[in-house]
């Protein structure tokens, strides 16, 4: 997607051919800044402390992660430090998981001496199978979309909650994806973006993105979409994932179930857009088996934004005595999930309906829910 009109991805090797460059989201909406991971440590620190994220995002550069561990050191033992490294960042989206077991697969057998091409190349094929796929959901959200159009008429009013967009993959997002795809294509929509406390990645990165593109948006507290929905305001929810279970459950961003509960409540539509590798085929009840994040709690008590008209500052919003609990990500249940929209179709949320679509990772010959 464009940002001031410049083409970008989220994540590129520079020209050197070894630097990988990213957009440093923390600093979005008010400053572009682009950071060069010159090492492993640095790919590790860029997913832990979320200049990168996103589940697609996160399993994209934890495969560049890889491949810069391999220009430090071929050998085995750096290929399990890496390994290791990049698994300690983040527990819950299950691309991270899926990122380095892919590239360790690939590199643990070879040669020493063939183990960095290979691990940049197959990096590349990561990132570029990443933007097919979420372009991929984009044509079949789209096609929901649409229908909603045709049937109402009007303007599609879509909920989304957290930031499911371009910048949480390598391009074109998962829930953005038919988002995008529906603008373009002149049907007409309007967003309503939950703010996503306690980061903000819908203010910061959501709106940013919808802004930068002309999709009409605007934005909500999170507690606004219960509301909106009870008056009809509301024609879709559209969300993202971090990890979905083999039998429907989703995991996303803490405040999602609140919003399916209210989607159900009023019989609004509640969808999840997620490429194949966000699928844990290893795990059904999502409640149950999910590690969920917990963050530091200083995410809840200040806040980072820009003054008026100035530079970004930070304020405390609670009393210095007062504790605060941060967990990152909730889990929907697949009951109350309408469908989920992968790159090859449109799933109902159950063992059967993904099994459909991805038979040979359901029944155990690929784990990695390929693409
Ligand atoms: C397409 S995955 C997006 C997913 O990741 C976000 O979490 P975080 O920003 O903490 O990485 C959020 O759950 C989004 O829905």
């Amino acid at each position: 997607m464009n940002i001031n009109g410049t083409p970008y991805r989220t994540i590129w090797t520079a020209a050197d051919g070894r630097t990988v460059q990213i957009i440093d989201q923390t600093r979005l909406p008010h400053d572009l800044v682009i950071v060069d991971l010159t090492g492993l440590t640095e790919a590790a620190r860029a997913i832990k402390d979320m200049l990168i994220r996103g589940a697609p995002l996160i399993g994209a550069t934890a495969a560049y992660g890889m491949a810069l561990a391999m220009a430090e050191d071929t050998s085995d033992r750096h290929l399990d430090t890496a390994a290791t490294t990049l698994l300690a960042t983040r527990p819950t989206a299950v691309n991270l998981r899926w990122g380095v077991e892919r590239l360790k697969a690939l590199l643990a057998p070879l040669p020493e001496a063939e183990r960095l091409e290979a691990a940049y190349a197959e990096a590349a094929r990561v990132a570029d199978e990443d933007v097919a796929m979420c372009a991929g959901l984009g044509e079949h959200g789209l096609k929901l979309i649409r229908a909603i159009h045709q049937r109402k008429g009007g303007p599609v009013n879509i909920l989304t909650h957290c930031n499911a967009g371009w910048l949480a993959t390598v391009d074109w997002g998962t829930a953005t994806a038919p988002i995008y795809k529906a603008f373009d294509a002149g049907i007409p929509i309007h967003v309503w973006v939950d703010e996503t406390r306690p980061r903000n990645q819908g203010f910061n990165l959501t709106a940013f993105e919808l802004g930068q593109h002309g999709v009409p948006h605007t934005c909500i507290v999170d507690n606004a979409g219960g509301h909106l929905m009870q008056h009809g305001q509301v024609d879709m929810v559209l969300v993202g994932t971090d990890r979905t279970t083999a039998r429907g459950d989703v995991c996303n961003k803490i405040g999602t179930y609140l919003k399916a509960l209210a989607a159900h409540d009023n019989g609004v539509p509640f969808y999840v857009a997620l490429p194949g590798p966000t699928i844990d085929w290893t795990v059904d009840d999502g409640v149950a088996e999910i590690p969920i994040e917990e963050r530091d709690p200083a995410e809840v008590t200040h806040i980072t934004g820009a003054l008026a008209e100035g530079p970004t500052a930070t304020v405390r919003l609670t009393p210095a005595m007062s504790p605060a609990a941060n967990p990152a990500f909730d889990v929907t249940p697949a009951r109350l999930v309408s469908g989920l929209i992968t790159e090859r179709g449109v799933a109902e949320a159950s063992r059967a309906g993904l099994a459909a679509l991805y038979p040979e990772a359901a029944h155990g010959e690929d784990k990695g829910g390929a693409a």
